[in-house]
């Protein structure tokens, strides 16, 4: 539980091919473009916010980066930021960290490279959180696009090498404005005593109460993408419901 027992809020800012998008269940080609990174994470920076979640899509689905422009975002903000998408390598993990962010997701590498993420984690601690996006109880890698084995096997054993936190998503939900997976949110924190962060489905300032709910359980903080650039709602206005 975070020392202020409140929902930590981390709005996401995706990055494809130099622009700001939303993806529906965090598939390739399903993207809304919302324009330049950079001045949607500042505006959320400006609204309040205290983390952000920033993501390279196209290294996550393999199709290039946006390594550059998202170390300048990352470089320009004066909050804390977690980076997410295609870190899998001592390359792209030194890049990464060299950005200066609070925090990296990685997904695929802890699906596809166990010996690594166990090796990362033990150097690097709290800068490193795992992603466990789903659909149902199966892993997803690969910007989501390849099985990648069962999500409970999987947190036992990165529980066991030390993760210090877990970022989940349930892909059916994620860029839907349909609601998050609470049940998943809560069998997974019953099956850790690591912080969780939940993330994908967010659509109205009910879904954040009922995720700040399970501050107790051990979910730490929400991620909220298209519910803010849809504007169900505001970041004031989330701050203001979870504090
Ligand atoms: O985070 C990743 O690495 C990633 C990889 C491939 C596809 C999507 C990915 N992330 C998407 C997000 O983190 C979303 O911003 C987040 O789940 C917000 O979802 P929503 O509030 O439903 O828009």
């Amino acid at each position: 539980m975070n020392a202020a027992n409140k929902l930590e809020l981390l709005p996401a800012v995706d990055v494809r091919d130099g622009q700001a998008v939303r993806l529906v269940h965090g598939e390739s080609g399903s993207e809304t473009s919302y324009g330049d990174p950079l001045q949607a994470a500042l505006a959320w920076q400006a609204a309040g916010a205290e983390w952000l979640h920033l993501v390279d899509l196209d290294a996550a689905f393999g199709t290039g980066d946006n390594r550059a422009q998202i170390a300048q975002v990352a470089r320009s903000m004066d909050i804390k930021v977690e980076l997410s998408g295609g870190i899998r390598d001592d390359d792209s993990l030194a890049a990464a960290l060299a950005t200066g962010c609070t925090r990296v997701n990685i997904g695929t590498a802890a699906l596809e490279d166990p010996e690594w993420v166990a090796k990362i984690i033990a150097e690097h601690g709290d800068k490193i959180a795992v992603g466990l996006d789903v659909r149902g109880t199966t892993l997803r890698g690969r910007g989501w696009t390849r099985d990648g084995g069962d999500l409970y096997e999987t947190l036992a054993r990165l529980d066991s090498e030390g993760c210090a936190r877990y970022v989940v998503t349930d892909i059916n939900k994620d860029g839907t404005l349909q609601g998050p997976n609470l049940e998943l949110l809560k069998n997974v924190c019953a099956a850790t005593d690591r912080p969780v962060v939940a993330s994908g489905g967010v659509s109205s300032l009910d879904d954040l109460r009922a995720i700040a709910a399970l501050v107790p359980e051990g979910v730490e903080g929400s991620i909220v993408g298209k519910a803010l650039y849809a504007k169900a709602f505001t970041l004031e206005e989330a701050l203001a419901a979870v504090s």
